[in-house]
């Protein structure tokens, strides 16, 4: 198993050049699934969850290759439309599957992915909509296992927000009969690239990026060329980490557009932020780091996937910031880790108060979850002396050669095997 071993005090400096996001990655690299030709998506990052994308589609028949971060993927000849619990386990973005394969093919089994460190995560909205999709659907060992000889168009409410359902039953749309629409639909980028790729492929699609989804479904799909989004939640990361260590970053191939909440939360702590189509400065400029308050919703709002890069913003900054979480249950796993490094952090329910700290101190924390990861790469940065974060594949899953790219700003950080 390996670790990073961090050590603190560094001031991050220089530039960075931002991957293309996972969580449009993925879905697009499922919806490829629909296509009857081959694709090109550029921009693809290098994660631990593209390569689990790419063994599922391997094992549905698809030919996958890659060239740096050019991937193609012909689809014509799936033979097998079964996604088997020892990949979906690993990665619960492994749903996607559900809606493309059943909406081409007819049937679909995808294991139920089951619940992880951040909350139960259920997967019933995804169900329901197809089901007024006109899909058969039973959960038998553990499998979700989905017949229709062809879905038919719906209209769909969905309870609550949810990212993978919306994209889930969106690829379904595009090859249903009729009109679908999406109500509460989830309006994040990554839904929205989705889309244009979708739109590419041929399909009708309107209102991506606002709450009401109308989709035409066709009878078939072509192949296309799509390069993906830049990852507004590694953007985040970077900043942070340059506002914490009292730096100045500029992240390249970013997109500002798409975090405009969270860089206004970096300019309330007091960063000096400056952004052009496709770059984003954070420069301390010698200022005082202040608290800030967050509380996650969905997009357009504070995303859940910066709350714990931003407790450790609030530990190291000047004053009481509050942190709540509204979208998962158990996302404070990088809370008890903090402590200790010597946080000063009260857990009440779904939100944290948290106490500026004259210092952290380093020590062997263990990641439970991708950002809580990330979170405690930024505390060692920070802390006096060593950092050694255990179980770091959970970081390898969302951030491409996080460590290299660290290095390059100036950070002493080191990929280690941990001792046996
Ligand atoms: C691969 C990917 O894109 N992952 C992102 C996606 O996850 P994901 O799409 O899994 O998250 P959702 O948006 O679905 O979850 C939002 C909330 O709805 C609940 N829910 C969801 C579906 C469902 O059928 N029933 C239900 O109750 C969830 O448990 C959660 O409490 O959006 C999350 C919220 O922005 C992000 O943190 C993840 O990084
Ligand atoms: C929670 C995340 O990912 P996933 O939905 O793949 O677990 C994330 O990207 O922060």
């Amino acid at each position: 198993m390996q670790q990073f071993l961090v050590s603190g005090g560094a001031t991050l400096k220089g530039d960075v050049v931002i991957s293309g996001a996972k969580n449009a990655a993925l879905p697009i690299l499922f919806a490829t699934i629909l296509a009857e030709q081959p694709s090109v998506l550029s921009n693809v990052p290098e994660l631990k969850d593209i390569d689990t994308t790419f063994k599922l589609l391997r094992i549905f028949g698809a030919e996958v290759s890659r060239d740096g971060h050019q991937v193609t993927v012909d689809a014509t000849a799936i033979h097998s439309q079964m996604a088997p619990y020892e990949l979906v386990k690993t990665m619960r973005a492994s749903i996607l599957a559900l809606g493309p394969l059943l909406a081409r093919f007819g049937h679909a089994e995808v294991s139920l992915p089951g619940g992880c460190a951040i909350g139960a995560r259920p997967v019933n909205l995804h169900i329901d909509g197809l089901r007024k999709m006109g899909a058969e659907i039973t959960v038998e060992a553990g499998y979700i296992k989905a017949k229709a000889s062809r879905l038919h168009g719906a209209h769909i409410f969905m309870e609550l927000v949810s990212v993978t359902g919306t994209e889930n039953l969106m690829m379904a749309a595009v090859l249903a009969d009729g009109l679908t629409i999406i109500e509460n639909a989830a309006r994040e980028p990554e839904v929205v690239d989705l889309a244009r790729y979708l739109i590419a492929l041929g399909a009708d699609i309107q209102g991506a990026g606002t709450d009401t989804i109308r989709i035409t479904g066709k009878e078939k799909l072509q192949g296309a060329c799509h390069t993906v989004l830049p990852d507004r939640i590694e953007t985040g990361t970077f900043l942070v980490a340059a506002a914490v260590t009292g730096g100045d970053v500029t992240c390249l191939n970013a997109s500002p557009a798409e975090l405009e909440v969270v860089l206004e939360k970096l300019r309330e702590a007091g960063a000096e932020v400056t952004t052009g189509t496709d770059w984003i400065r954070l420069n301390m400029a010698g200022r005082a780091l202040k608290s800030v308050n967050v509380k996650t919703v969905p997009h357009p709002g504070f995303p859940t996937d910066m709350q714990a890069q931003f407790t450790v913003l609030n530990v190291v900054a000047e004053g009481v910031g509050m942190v709540t979480e509204t979208i998962f249950e158990n996302r404070f796993m990088h809370v008890p880790e903090l402590q200790r490094m010597g946080a000063d952090i009260q857990l009440e329910g779904n939100t944290a108060l948290i106490k500026h700290s004259d210092k952290l101190t380093g020590a062997q924390v263990m990641a439970t979850d991708l950002r809580a990861s990330a979170s405690l790469v930024i505390a060692g940065l920070v802390a006096e002396g060593e950092t050694v974060v255990d179980r770091i594949y959970h970081i390898d899953r969302g951030y491409e050669q996080i460590e290299h790219k660290l290095k390059g700003l100036g950070a002493n950080i080191q990929r280690i095997n941990a001792p046996a």
